[in-house]
């Protein structure tokens, strides 16, 4: 699912990775930790393809980031992270029948998909007038329907009530399932051990083991 390889890489000229080595394998879900600003977010978006390595090798979903992957690899891939990636100006019906027809399914799946995420009472409302807690629900029911491969969380907790938080739960259960591989960067340990077979801490560019985990 991803091999890094002396991967380094810097955000507006300051080092975040340096020569770093990662192996995630199919069926598998990490955890990584680590200090504000360590590069947790940064390291999410080059599994994303959203970067390109400075130096070293990056494979996910054995695509090269060297260059720009496939579509094919690029739809396999979901990242919920910080910052909503809905339209405010549209409801949520239709930012998910627009998502669904991105990745082929059909536009009944985005009703279900909303339903699954307990928003189906509100399935027309502007997504601009949605609560925090609501877009961050909209944002999972977008994995729901693409289904990836690969699933990026970026503190897939925060904002969320102890309902909501199963269903992050949900969509690790499920990638694993269909053999793919979840990643979940998060500060709450407590939440994340559960979910995840190991938790790896990003610390000086690099990550290593965090003991007692996995
Ligand atoms: N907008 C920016 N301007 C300048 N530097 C940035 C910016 N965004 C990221 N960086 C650099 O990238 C580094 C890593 O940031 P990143 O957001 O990946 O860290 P993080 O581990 O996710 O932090 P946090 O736990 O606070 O979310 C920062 O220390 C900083 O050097």
């Amino acid at each position: 699912m991803i091999a890094f390889t002396k991967v380094s890489l810097d955000v507006y000229r300051a080092p975040v990775l340096r020569d770093l080595d990662w192996r995630l394998a199919a069926g598998n879900a990490v955890g990584i930790v680590g200090a504000n600003g360590a590069g947790k977010t940064t390291l999410l978006h080059l599994a994303a393809s959203a970067y390109r390595p400075a130096s070293g090798t990056a494979l996910v979903l054995g695509a090269d980031l060297a260059g720009p992957p496939p579509s094919e690899v690029r739809r396999a891939i979901c990242l919920i992270g910080h910052h909503s990636a809905l339209y405010p100006q549209l409801s949520l019906a239709e930012n998910l029948r627009f998502i669904a027809e991105l990745h082929g399914r059909p536009p009944s799946m985005a009703d279900a998909a909303l339903q699954a995420v307990g928003l189906a009472r509100a399935a027309d409302r502007q997504v601009g007038r949605c609560s925090q807690g609501m877009v961050k629900r909209a944002e999972l029911a977008r994995a729901v329907i693409s289904q990836p491969t690969l699933l990026l969380l970026d503190e897939p907790h925060a904002g969320l009530d102890p309902e909501a938080r199963e269903l992050v739960d949900f969509l690790i259960s499920g990638v694993r399932e269909r053999a793919g591989a979840a990643v979940v960067v998060s500060h709450d340990r407590e939440l994340l051990a559960p979910l995840v077979d190991e938790v790896l801490e990003l610390r000086d560019g690099r990550l290593s083991p965090v003991p007692g985990f996995g």
